[in-house]
C-alpha cells in the first residue's frame, strides 16, 4: 500500500474492533469444557455466540483464537508507527469481568506474557533508537485512574493525596477534563512524567498500578476502575527542524457485570457504587462507539468522564481529515475500496 496513505486510511477507519477469545480457565474445564465455551471462531472475521435467544452471529474487524498469543495481538494492532509518525491512537479493551483485558492490555502477573502497553513501551524506544541520527524525541506519560466517577493522578500515591489534602485544608487535588480554545480535550491537575528508556516507562507504570484500586468484593485480581496511561511522543526533525507530537492512549477498563453478582455484605454499599459507576460509564462508551459507528451527526461525548476524554482523540481526527483535500479524500476513498475487496494497491514510499 502507499505508505503516504497509510495512516489517512486508518485514520478514516476510525474504530476497529477485535475480538479475542479467552482460553477455558482450569475451572471451567473441570465444570465441563463443551457448556463452558460459549464463542466460537467461523472465521478470522466472524465468531458465533451462545445466547439465551440462540446462536447469534457477530462480525469483527479481526478475530483471534484462544491459541493466540501476545505477540500475534499486539502485532496486528500495529497502530504504534501512527503515534510515533504524529497521530492520536487509542487502544482499549472492552468485557465482562474476568474475560481478559487486563491480560491482554497489561501481561499476567508473572510478567511472562507481556501485554499490549509494556509491549508498546519497548516498541516506542526501539523506535527512538533506530531513528535517533534523523530525529531527537522527547517522551511523556501520564497515569490516571477513573474511579466511582472521579479521575486519580496515579502518579500520586494515596498517602501523597492525604498529604497534599491535609495541606490545602481537607481539599482534594483535582484531575479536571477540560478543553483548550483549539477543542482539544486535556486532562488538567495530571502530572506528566518524561522517560528515556523503555525501563524508566515501565517503572512509572509499575508506581502507577501500585496505587490503583481494587475489588471491594469479588476476586482482589478484579479492576474496578478505568486505567487510562497517555504517552505523548514528541518528535524533531534534525534536518528541518519540525516537530511533530503523536499520542497514544492506552486504556483498561474496567469490567462490567451485575451489581447482584458483585456479594461480600460489608463492602456491599461501596461494591454497588462501584458497579453502577463503572456501568454507567461503560455504556455511555458504548453509545459513544454506536453513533460513531453509523456516522450520526451527534455524538454523546459529555454523558460521563471516560467519554469526555475520548473527545481528544476525536477532535484531533477531524484536524486531520480537514486537512486532507477533496481529490485525497477520492484517491483514499478508491485505495480503501481497493483494499476492502482484497485488492493489492501499488507500492509507493513518498
Ligand atoms: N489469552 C489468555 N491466555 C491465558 N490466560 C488468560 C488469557 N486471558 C485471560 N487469562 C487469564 O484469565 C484470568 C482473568 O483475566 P483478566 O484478569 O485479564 O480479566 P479482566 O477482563 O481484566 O477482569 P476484570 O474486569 O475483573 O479486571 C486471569 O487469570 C488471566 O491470567
Amino acid at each position: 500500500m502507499r505508505k503516504k496513505y497509510y495512516n489517512m486510511v486508518e485514520d478514516m477507519k476510525k474504530i476497529r474492533v477485535f475480538c479475542r477469545i479467552r482460553p477455558v480457565s482450569r475451572t471451567e474445564v473441570a465444570q465441563d469444557q463443551d457448556e463452558a465455551i460459549v464463542v466460537k471462531k467461523i472465521d478470522d472475521f466472524s465468531v458465533t455466540v451462545e445466547t439465551s435467544r440462540g446462536q447469534r452471529e457477530f462480525q469483527f474487524d479481526k478475530v483471534f483464537s484462544a491459541a493466540a498469543s501476545q505477540e500475534d495481538l499486539f502485532h496486528d494492532t500495529h497502530l504504534i508507527q501512527s503515534a510515533l509518525d504524529g497521530y492520536n491512537v487509542c487502544i482499549f479493551a472492552y468485557g465482562q469481568t474476568g474475560s481478559g483485558k487486563t491480560f491482554t492490555m497489561v501481561g499476567d502477573k508473572e510478567q511472562k506474557n507481556l501485554g499490549i502497553m509494556p509491549r508498546s513501551f519497548n516498541a516506542i524506544f526501539d523506535f527512538i533508537q533506530e531513528n535517533s541520527s534523523k530525529f531527537d524525541f522527547k517522551v511523556s506519560a501520564y497515569m490516571l485512574e477513573l474511579y466511582n466517577d472521579r479521575l486519580q493522578d496515579l502518579f500520586v500515591s494515596p498517602a501523597g493525596e492525604a498529604h497534599a489534602q491535609a495541606q490545602s485544608h481537607g481539599q482534594a487535588r483535582r484531575v479536571e477534563i477540560k478543553r483548550n480554545k483549539k477543542g482539544v480535550v486535556f486532562a488538567q491537575g495530571a502530572e506528566t512524567k518524561e522517560a528515556s528508556s523503555t525501563q524508566e516507562l515501565y517503572a512509572l507504570f509499575q508506581q502507577a498500578c501500585a496505587n490503583r484500586h481494587i475489588s471491594a468484593t469479588m476476586n482482589l485480581e478484579s479492576s474496578r476502575s478505568h486505567l487510562i496511561v497517555g504517552i505523548m511522543v514528541e518528535s524533531r526533525n534534525l534536518t528541518n527542524g519540525s516537530v511533530s507530537t503523536g499520542k497514544l492512549s492506552l486504556v483498561d477498563l474496567a469490567g462490567s457485570e451485575r451489581a447482584a453478582k458483585t456479594g461480600a455484605k460489608d463492602h456491599q454499599l461501596k461494591s454497588l457504587q462501584e458497579a453502577n459507576s463503572i456501568n454507567k460509564s461503560l455504556s455511555a462508551l458504548g453509545d459513544v462507539i454506536s453513533a460513531l459507528s453509523a456516522e450520526l451527526p451527534h455524538v454523546p461525548y459529555r454523558n460521563s468522564k471516560l467519554t469526555q476524554y475520548a473527545t481528544r482523540v476525536k477532535a484531533i481526527t477531524n484536524n486531520a481529515q480537514r486537512n486532507v483535500d477533496s481529490k485525497e479524500i477520492a484517491q483514499l476513498k478508491e485505495v480503501i475500496m481497493k483494499l476492502r475487496s482484497g485488492q493489492t494497491v501499488e507500492e509507493d514510499d513518498d
